[in-house]
């Protein structure tokens, strides 16, 4: 038998009963649930007579449905003020921990899990919500979960799954200046497809990945579903141990030594297999940004906008020319100048402390071009704070940025912040669907320091062009 991959590794050790065919029932770590799926979660059990059977293994946190208006109240948005009295009711009576707005723990689920140390190395850690697969970044095995198995992990802490296949990206070398983990991310999407990822779990490596800081890990395993991989995750290193020291809920003292001495074992064995592998050289991408309604739709800042005739495939023209129709291109255009008339900084994919510094680098002695609308919208309660103590809340500011309260916002538009129709924008989000970001909105992803570019220039534009 061959070694064993990272994966693999998590996987053997969460193995409650082999159920033959490939599925096993896993014991699931960590819980987190949101104010869209938790509520419905706790109160289904309830009905169906069960109690939550590791109330400590459960946490939760308001983050779609509410505002992120600077002076909300959980009922600035109607709907999201009434899921979060559920959840509330429903955490008092059961026990499960709750971090409610101004506390610290509020915020995205998959910010609040790796800052509050909640989220661990060779954890499974699951929530109802497809980027679960964020917190891989630190050696986990995360994934999403629908909304019975949800139901089924309250009730027993376990899961049934099928085990995935395993794929490994390596990514090498050194990126040009201006490149992030999110172009990283963006260009192998662009290159393999959203589809490619579809039954794999997905193994980050490579020399770029060992170079990237956590949060950084945090972002490229944040759209391994946009690859379609239910699961992406990166062996932790001493970068990873120094990130999780200290936080909240992560192992003190002599706990601590145990578990990085453990921690120490998971990273795959040097003759582990992967199913597929792919490689990408690092210092061959540039700043990305999507054209169309597919994270896979993404070229080069410099590039043009592809023309759908020339496109093999006849499925891939017509959906291409619905993808430029829909976002109001035209093919053979650049895509830099492109008028701007939104920009979304946040979301579980860009809205850490890093992200926003990035932003805020860009931003410093700038103004947001007249006609944009620019928000910045911090990924946590601790974001914000830590943010505000740098002054980087002045920075975005003085720029013209709104800056707001921590929570999901326009990313998904759940708590009614939207952009309006065929207005366009630039946002630092995983998703560019069809209506993501409101009806009829169209929306271009890139990364924090492409974002500040488009919204002081009015249009999209190459950051590296905005000199220091
Ligand atoms: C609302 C939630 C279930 C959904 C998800 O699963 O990802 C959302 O977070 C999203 O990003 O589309
Ligand atoms: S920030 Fe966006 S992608 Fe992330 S959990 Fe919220 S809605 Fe989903």
């Amino acid at each position: 038998m061959g070694g064993q991959t990272l994966f693999d590794k998590i996987w053997a050790q969460h193995v409650v009963a082999d159920l033959g065919n490939g599925t096993a029932l896993l014991h699931i770590d960590r819980h987190i649930m949101h104010d869209l799926g938790g509520p419905r979660g706790l109160a289904d059990i309830e009905a169906k007579g069960y109690r939550v059977r590791n109330p400590e293994l459960v946490f939760a946190t308001p983050d779609h449905a509410v505002s992120s208006a600077p002076d909300r109240t959980e009922d600035t948005n109607p709907i999201g003020g009434k899921f979060l009295r559920e959840l509330r009711q429903q955490a008092a009576r059961t026990g499960i921990r709750l971090f409610d707005l101004g506390q610290e723990g509020q915020g995205i689920v998959h910010v609040v899990g790796p800052e509050m140390g909640i989220s661990l190395p060779g954890a499974t850690i699951v929530c109802g919500d497809s980027h679960t697969c964020t917190h891989g970044g630190l050696g986990a095995l995360a994934f999403g979960i629908g909304s019975s198995e949800l139901t089924h992990v309250l009730a027993t802490q376990t899961l049934v799954q099928r085990k995935p296949r395993r794929m490994r990206v390596r990514f090498e070398g050194a990126p040009q200046p201006g490149v992030t983990p999110k172009d990283l991310i963006l260009f192998l999407i662009g290159c393999i497809g959203a589809a490619a990822g579809t039954g794999f779990a997905v193994e980050y490596a490579g020399s770029a990945i060992r170079a990237l800081p956590l949060e950084g890990r945090l972002t490229i395993c944040n759209l391994s579903i946009e690859l379609g991989a239910k699961m992406g995750l990166i062996a932790p290193d001493d970068t990873t141990y120094a990130y999780l020291q200290g936080r909240p809920f992560a192992p003190r003292d002599a706990q601590w030594d145990r578990a990085v001495a453990f921690w120490r074992t998971l990273p795959g064995d040097a003759d582990a297999t992967f199913d597929v592998e792919h490689e990408i050289d690092v210092a061959a991408v540039a700043p990305q940004i999507t054209w169309g309604t597919s994270p896979q739709d993404v070229i080069a800042i410099g590039d043009r906008i592809p023309d759908p005739d020339k496109a093999a495939d006849p499925d891939r023209r017509k959906a291409m020319a619905a993808a430029l129709d829909y976002m109001g291109l035209q093919p053979g255009e650049a895509i830099e100048g492109t008028k701007v008339d939104w920009v979304f900084i946040g979301s579980c994919t860009n809205s850490r402390l890093s992200d926003l510094r990035a932003a805020a680098a860009v931003a410093r002695g700038r103004k947001v071009a007249a006609g944009v609308n620019a928000w910045v919208v911090p990924g946590s309660e601790i974001v914000r704070r830590e943010a505000e103590r740098e002054g980087l809340h002045t920075v975005f500011r003085d720029a013209g940025f709104e800056w707001r309260q921590p929570g999901c916002s326009m990313c998904v538009a759940a708590n009614g912040e939207q952009v309006p129709p065929k207005a366009r924008s630039v946002s630092t989000s995983n998703r560019n669907f069809v209506g993501r970001q409101g009806p009829l909105a169209r929306t271009h992803l890139a990364s924090p320091a492409m974002a500040v570019a488009a919204a002081v220039t009015g249009a999209i534009a190459d950051v590296r062009k905005l000199g220091a």
